[in-house]
């Protein structure tokens, strides 16, 4: 019988935002993922990375007017060097992980660009929060370099930059290679990188994909079981936020979608993660959708937490 497959997708609580945080998340989170391959499944991991490459592409730039002989990088570039530096650990925490436990898989993280469209309409409307938080005066010495901020309402000021919506993996074939050799593949990290096609080459493209709807299509495309989002939320709520506030622990496709009408979801958080889930479960797949916490995801898959999105 074919092994089931899950695309577990990472956030900053599974993370962390820099490097001693991640070096400690990723301790934790490789435990789980390694308990799901001890359990038998097969998986993919992705995960987020705009406080990463916010940080990398100000050290690239800052560092590259600062001394002779360096030079600075585009953002594309410093999605590629996320996924490096956040792949890195994680292929080596799950590895060590899997040793422990007497599993001999190797464990691959793919340089993995994505391709999005240039007429994206979001390419006009920088919307993306990437980097640290901000004071009022270092967002106004952000705009001066021809970055764009927007204010977080009680945090501070962030940088925003462009989310195109991915379109296809450039480097499916190798990912699901991987996987149908029963090994561990890191892909599309920090959404992938995203690029454009001009005729033989690829351009890389000024944006940060949102890593929900690359997850949600990398698990399309490897035909996953379930697709796990990963955040620092147990569930998803009902009137987040309000006097009124109610987890939600199941829902179906046509709830989803009403609840999505009705503003349920904030823009740049639960909203990418509700959709992606959506548009990987489609009809008549048996498929399924998990939003938890990492303390949660073994026991969201016996529906005992979390919330759960399936036709
Ligand atoms: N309806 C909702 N239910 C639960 N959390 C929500 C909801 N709407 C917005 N959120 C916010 O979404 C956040 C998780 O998304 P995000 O910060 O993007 O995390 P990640 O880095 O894991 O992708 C939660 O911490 C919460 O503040
Ligand atoms: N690329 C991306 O969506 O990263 P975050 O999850 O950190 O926002």
């Amino acid at each position: 019988m074919a092994k089931k497959r899950i695309v577990m997708a990472l956030g900053h609580n599974a993370l962390g935002t820099n490097l001693p945080e991640q070096k400690e998340a990723v301790g934790k989170t490789a435990k789980v993922i390694a308990d799901f391959i001890e359990a038998g499944w097969q998986v993919a991991v992705t995960h987020s990375n705009a406080p990463q490459v916010g940080m990398i592409h100000t050290a690239m730039n800052e560092f590259g007017k600062l001394h002779d002989g360096y030079t600075s990088a585009p953002m594309s570039v410093c999605s590629a060097m996320s996924q490096g530096y956040i792949g890195y650990d994680l292929q080596n925490g799950i590895r060590a992980e899997l040793l422990k436990r007497g599993i001999y898989k190797s464990v691959a993280t793919i340089l993995t660009q994505m391709m999005v469209n240039p007429y994206d309409e979001a390419f006009y409307t920088p919307m993306k929060p990437i980097g640290r938080f901000m004071s009022a005066e270092d967002a106004k010495l952000e705009e001066e370099k021809g970055n764009y901020v927007e204010e977080v309402p009680g945090k501070g000021f962030r940088r925003v930059v462009a989310s195109p919506k991915p379109v296809s993996i450039v480097e499916i074939d190798i990912i699901k290679a991987i996987m149908d050799a029963d090994q561990i593949v890191i892909a599309c990290g920090g959404g992938g990188i995203p690029v454009m096609e001009q005729g033989y080459v690829l351009k890389g493209a000024s944006a940060v994909i949102e890593k929900d709807r690359a997850a949600g299509l990398l698990a399309k495309e490897i035909d996953a079981d379930v697709l796990m989002i990963l955040t620092s939320v147990d569930h998803v709520d009902l009137n987040f936020g309000k006097a009124n506030e109610t987890p939600i622990s199941q829902m179906n496709l046509k709830e989803a979608s009403d609840y999505i009408q009705d503003g349920q979801f904030e823009s740049s958080s639960m909203l990418p993660k509700i959709e992606a889930s959506v548009d990987f479960i489609g009809h008549g797949r048996n498929r399924k959708a998990i939003i938890t916490s990492l303390e949660m995801a073994k026991a969201s898959l016996e529906d005992k937490g979390g919330t759960i999105i399936a036709e």
